[in-house]
């Protein structure tokens, strides 16, 4: 590979650039290598849920333009991703990052066949969201009470109330509601969170009507024999179809729990462009995995994603230029898009 190697700068962001093409026909004879025997106890395609615009970006510092946002999500469509978490409509006092939720669901190009939903905490947020144009929302709840207060501000049980709201709302409207559960596999706040009440907060959002549930590991803090055991107890509960795994990379295992989660049959993955973001309210946690990194090891499987490669790591590369940032996706840094 020593001869592919050339130096690209100046500047922090300078790297050691691998000529592209010749990467990745390298990576696709590994890819071909791996699928034939692989693909056996996996599922044949993987939904993968784009997270970054929403949880990717919610933690910046500085706020990003809105038509940084929306230049994302319309590259992040192009780029085959089905379903792209567009924003949040919770209070900007609390997350002012995404007090342009209005605008960005204007603004937005709506590519067919891609969904577009947004996280609303309440019915305030239900009701905004739904004049903004959302056709689909995410309510957001834990399996810790510590963190489910810093978060939302309310126990997990008014929580389950002011959800049920919602999805009555949402039944109404015609509108699919995801449910998400925080702190799976830890909380910053708590320490260790039992599966038992991970199984029982999932069970509470699906018996609700929420067609999907997906399981965070907030903090990263997972591993693959934690996340087989929390998956053990909340298959009990909610069918393995209508379960999504959430993981955090803060201790490099998300792609090992992802593994291990798709192993179990589950086969949708929320993952967040260049590895961005972090929640507000986990101090410490780092960013989501990355799409490139998820797509580039589903592919491998031989799993069917519908993502083309080159195009979700130009989304990558603007994202990062945008934010003056290296990527925290190794297979975009094995690419050198910066
Ligand atoms: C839930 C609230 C609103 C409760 O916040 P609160 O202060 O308890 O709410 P309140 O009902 O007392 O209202 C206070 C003010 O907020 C307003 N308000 C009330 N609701 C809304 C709304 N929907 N949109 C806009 N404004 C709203 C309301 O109108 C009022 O305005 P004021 O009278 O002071 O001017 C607040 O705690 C909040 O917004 N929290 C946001 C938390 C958040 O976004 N966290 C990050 C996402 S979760 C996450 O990242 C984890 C996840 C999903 O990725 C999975 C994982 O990794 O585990």
């Amino acid at each position: 590979m020593a001869a592919l190697v050339m130096r690209v700068g100046p500047g922090p962001f300078a790297c050691v650039r691998v000529h592209r093409p010749a990467l990745h026909s390298f990576a696709a004879v590994v890819l071909r290598s791996v699928s034939v025997s692989a693909t056996q106890s996996f599922p044949e395609r993987v939904k993968i849920v784009e997270v970054g615009p929403r949880d990717g970006l919610q933690n910046e510092k500085t706020i990003v333009p809105t038509e940084v946002k929306i230049r994302l999500i319309d590259m992040l469509s192009e780029a085959g991703l089905p379903v792209i978490e567009a924003t949040s409509f919770v209070s900007p006092k609390w997350v002012p990052q995404m007090a342009d939720q209005e605008e960005v669901m204007r603004g937005l190009h709506k590519k067919p066949g891609v969904n577009y939903p947004v996280l609303t905490p309440n019915l305030k947020g239900f009701q905004a969201a739904v004049k903004a144009g959302a056709k689909e929302v995410a309510i957001f709840g834990a399996a810790s009470e510590l963190f489910s207060k810093k978060n939302i501000n309310c126990s997990v049980d008014e929580s389950l109330v002011r959800f049920e709201e919602v999805v009555r709302a949402a039944k109404q409207e015609g509108v699919p509601v995801r449910g998400y559960v925080s702190c799976v596999l830890g909380c910053p706040y708590e320490g260790k969170v039992s599966p038992n009440k991970v199984a029982e907060v999932a069970k509470r959002l699906y018996s609700m009507g929420c067609y999907e549930i997906s399981l965070g590991d907030t903090i990263g803090v997972g591993t693959p024999g934690g996340m087989t055991e929390m998956l053990n107890a909340v298959k009990k509960e909610v069918p393995v179809e209508a379960l999504a795994v959430h993981c955090h990379d803060t201790y490099g295992q998300a792609l090992a729990n992802i593994l291990v989660a798709l192993q179990n049959g589950v086969s949708v993955v929320d993952s967040s462009v260049a590895g961005l973001g972090g929640c507000p309210y986990a101090q410490g946690a780092s960013g989501n995995v990355a799409t490139e990194d998820v797509v580039y090891m589903l592919h491998g499987l031989g799993i069917h994603t519908g993502v083309d490669m080159p195009k979700l790591l130009d989304a990558g590369s603007y994202i990062c230029h945008s934010l003056n940032r290296r990527t925290n996706s190794k297979v975009a840094q094995a690419s050198c898009k910066l």
